[in-house]
Parts: C-alpha cells; sequence; structure tokens
C-alpha cells in the first residue's frame, strides 16, 4: 500500500537524524520539506523566532495544540529545562503515531505528553488529568478556526495565569482572522507580531506572540 507524507518524512528522520539529538531531527525534517515534500510544520524561519521566545519565557509548563509530525514539539521541548513538561494534543491517531516515533527518536518522550484526542475535549480535562494547574505558554497550530474557541475555552478553566504566553502559527496564512482581531483589541492580552514567511516558502506568514494579562 501507498505510504502517507507523514510516514515518509519520518522515514527521512530514522534515516537522517541521530537518535538522541533533537537538533538533527529538526534538521532532517526541514531538508525533507525543503527539498522532497512540503509539509505544514512550522518550519525553520519561523521555528527561529519560536525558540528565542521559548528561551525567553523558559517555561515549565508548556500546551500544544495540533501536534501533527512532532516538529514543533522537538523544537520546543529540546529547549526546556529538566522538570518541565510539554503536553501536546492531536486528534488523527495515523498523525499521532508518526509524531510519538518523531519525538521518540530525539529522545524527548520524557518531557512530552501527547495526548490523542480533540482540544475541545481535553482542555477542560487537563487539570485533573496531569496534574497542571496553568501553562507558561501555549503554541497554536491547529485549525485555524480552533485558535480563538480554544483561547476562550483556556481563559474558561483558568489554564491561563498572568504573564502566560500565547504564540500562534499562521495568523496571516492561512490566516486567522477572528483569533488575531481578538487578541489584538482584547485588554487581557498585549500581543506583538513576528513577520516571516510560511514554511519553505516565499509567502509571507508570521507568530503572533499574546501575553495573557490576567
Ligand atoms: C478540533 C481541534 C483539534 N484537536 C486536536 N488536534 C487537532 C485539532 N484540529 C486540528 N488538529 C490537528 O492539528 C494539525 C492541523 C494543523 C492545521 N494546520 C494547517 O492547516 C496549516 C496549513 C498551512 C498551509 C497549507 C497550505 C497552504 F497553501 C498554505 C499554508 C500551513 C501551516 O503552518 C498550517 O499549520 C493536524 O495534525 C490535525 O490533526
Ligand atoms: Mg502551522
Amino acid at each position: 500500500t501507498q505510504s502517507t507524507r507523514p510516514q515518509r518524512l519520518l522515514s527521512a528522520v530514522q534515516k537522517n537524524a541521530t537518535r538522541g539529538n533533537p537538533r538533527s531531527v529538526v534538521r532532517a525534517i526541514d531538508e525533507f520539506c525543503r527539498h522532497k515534500e512540503w509539509a505544514m510544520n512550522v518550519g525553520d524561519e519561523k521555528g527561529c523566532i519560536l525558540d528565542s521566545i521559548v528561551s525567553e519565557v523558559n517555561p515549565v509548563t508548556v500546551l500544544e495544540l495540533g501536534t501533527y509530525c512532532g516538529y514543533s514539539t522537538v523544537r520546543i521541548a529540546s529547549l526546556l529545562p529538566p522538570n518541565a513538561k510539554l503536553i501536546t494534543l492531536e486528534f488523527n491517531p495515523d498523525f499521532a503515531a508518526i509524531a510519538r516515533q518523531v519525538i521518540a527518536w530525539a529522545g524527548l518522550q520524557d518531557k512530552v505528553q501527547l495526548v490523542e484526542g480533540s482540544s475541545g475535549d481535553w482542555i477542560p480535562k487537563i487539570q485533573e488529568q496531569f496534574g497542571i494547574n496553568t501553562f507558561d505558554l501555549v503554541f497554536l497550530d491547529h485549525w485555524k478556526d480552533r485558535y480563538l474557541p480554544d483561547t476562550k475555552l483556556m481563559e474558561k478553566c483558568g489554564l491561563l495565569r498572568k504573564g502566560s504566553v500565547l504564540v500562534a502559527d499562521n495568523v496571516i496564512c492561512p490566516g486567522t482572522p477572528d483569533y488575531l482581531e481578538y487578541v489584538r483589541s482584547s485588554p487581557c492580552y498585549k500581543s506583538q507580531y513576528f513577520i516571516s514567511h510560511l514554511e519553505y516558502t516565499k509567502a509571507e506568514d508570521g507568530l503572533e506572540k499574546s501575553v495573557f494579562l490576567g
């Protein structure tokens, strides 16, 4: 049977990256997507901006919405302090299976908890299930029309505290207009746009960093 793109991406990691070396996993995926097959990873250009925000926040608790193949999961988790935890939500079982193997190849499985299911179902259960009260950092990279409802849900569930940082991918391409309008006009957020390019292309895209003011 035909392989899927995520399966081919995983094969490229297993072939070209060194086990236990997250940077080599990130590099292998970027090479694959630049030279073989485009895939919707945050990519290296936006990835460097993400790295700088993660390093500045130095989060102990991280939530990622939309794991896909685990590229940004590996990128973020590789920068976390030893006691830190990253929870990543992914509702497609095939993508989740690939991401688990990518995360394991990077040697980051002890820092990452991949939860299979939809963000809407899981956000209300995180506190009781994982003993996490609030998130220092949230990376939004799932369906673009879910950014706003899930942000409101996180607020309602008390998962954000004064200073929590939201980083949203694709605010220009494909675009998340309702989310952008919300975080830029709400008095509860201080937002900043980091201009960049759509992964592996010359099209404009960017990340929006929004600090929750409580
Ligand atoms: C139900 C809530 C919920 N709960 C849990 N997991 C969820 C979920 N909703 C979605 N997922 C999973 O997240 C990932 C989806 C990610 C969606 N991302 C883009 O669509 C995207 C597109 C472009 C682009 C494409 C084509 C172009 F021409 C230009 C740009 C570029 C990008 O960087 C992009 O992120 C998949 O793994 C879903 O299974
Ligand atoms: Mg994206």
